[in-house]
């Protein structure tokens, strides 16, 4: 019994620890980009995933505490709901076409601040509101800060695609580039992912030993009919800050 209870221990205390740094450091870097980028009387983007609602959470404090306005533009169903949930100032580009920033997660960047994203399937309304923004902001944690794309992250560039092309664009993907294509899944369904804009998902694994031009494979997957957007993230990130175990945030711009 005694062993059995060191054996649980020596798998989970380190686990938990490890998970308890990770959501510290998303923490860190969510807070310290919102206390340095969100000005009063001013609209925001507001982006999608685990990261973002960290940055919610400080948006919100800083809202009470200093008794601001800031318009909040969601990337997505989950960020609209985050809006909501928190009593900020639910906005959208019909209002609000000009951002001032947009503060968002990522899946991966590279040396340059090449993103990839979609991990959590919301890549076209995010890719849109940061194009509105002056300043595309980054938050994550430090396994997202990478010198190259597919070192870290591993499930490939999210592609959102028309259902009716799904096919097509995967063949077409694989012969121009190389690299495997699947169509995203459902976790709790059976069938495909469909994304908040009802399409499917395409994940590219690309050919990791490419020393790639993103900016041009970006331009050749968009050309493809039947492509909606890529989760490819290309000169567009102003500052993207990386919050790290021991607290501290390494900051790339
Ligand atoms: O692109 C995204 C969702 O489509 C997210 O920004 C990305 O997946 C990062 O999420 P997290 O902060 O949970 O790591």
């Amino acid at each position: 019994m005694v062993i059995l209870n060191k054996l649980l221990a020596q798998i989970f205390i380190p686990k938990f620890f490890s998970t308890m740094s990770l959501e510290s450091s998303k923490r860190v870097a969510a807070y310290k980009a919102v206390d340095e980028w969100v000005k009063p009387n001013t609209a925001i983007g507001i982006g999608s995933g685990s990261t973002v609602i960290y940055a919610v959470e400080r948006l919100k404090q800083r809202v009470v505490n200093e008794n601001i306005k800031v318009f909040c533009v969601p990337t997505s169903f989950q960020a609209r709901q985050l809006i909501i949930s928190n009593g900020l100032i639910l906005s959208d580009l019909e209002a609000h076409p000009e951002l001032d920033c947009a503060i968002d997660g990522a899946d991966e960047a590279d040396a340059n601040l090449t993103l990839i994203k979609g991990g959590g399937g919301c890549l076209l309304q995010e890719k849109v509101v940061a194009s509105c923004a002056q300043s595309l902001i980054i938050v994550a944690d430090y396994t997202k800060d990478s010198t190259k794309l597919g070192q870290q992250y591993r499930k490939g560039i999210p592609i959102e695609v028309v259902p009716m092309a799904y096919v097509p664009v995967k063949r077409k993907i694989e012969g121009l580039f190389g690299g495997s294509v699947n169509l995203r899944m459902s976790v709790a369904k059976a069938g495909p992912c469909v994304t908040d804009n009802g399409n499917f998902l395409l994940d590219w694994q690309f050919p990791t030993d490419a020393d790639s031009d993103w900016a041009a494979v970006n331009r050749d997957i968009l050309m493809i009919p039947g492509v909606v957007e890529s989760g490819l993230f290309v000169n567009m990130v102003r500052k993207a800050y990386f919050g790290l175990a021991d607290g501290n945030v390494t900051e790339r711009c």
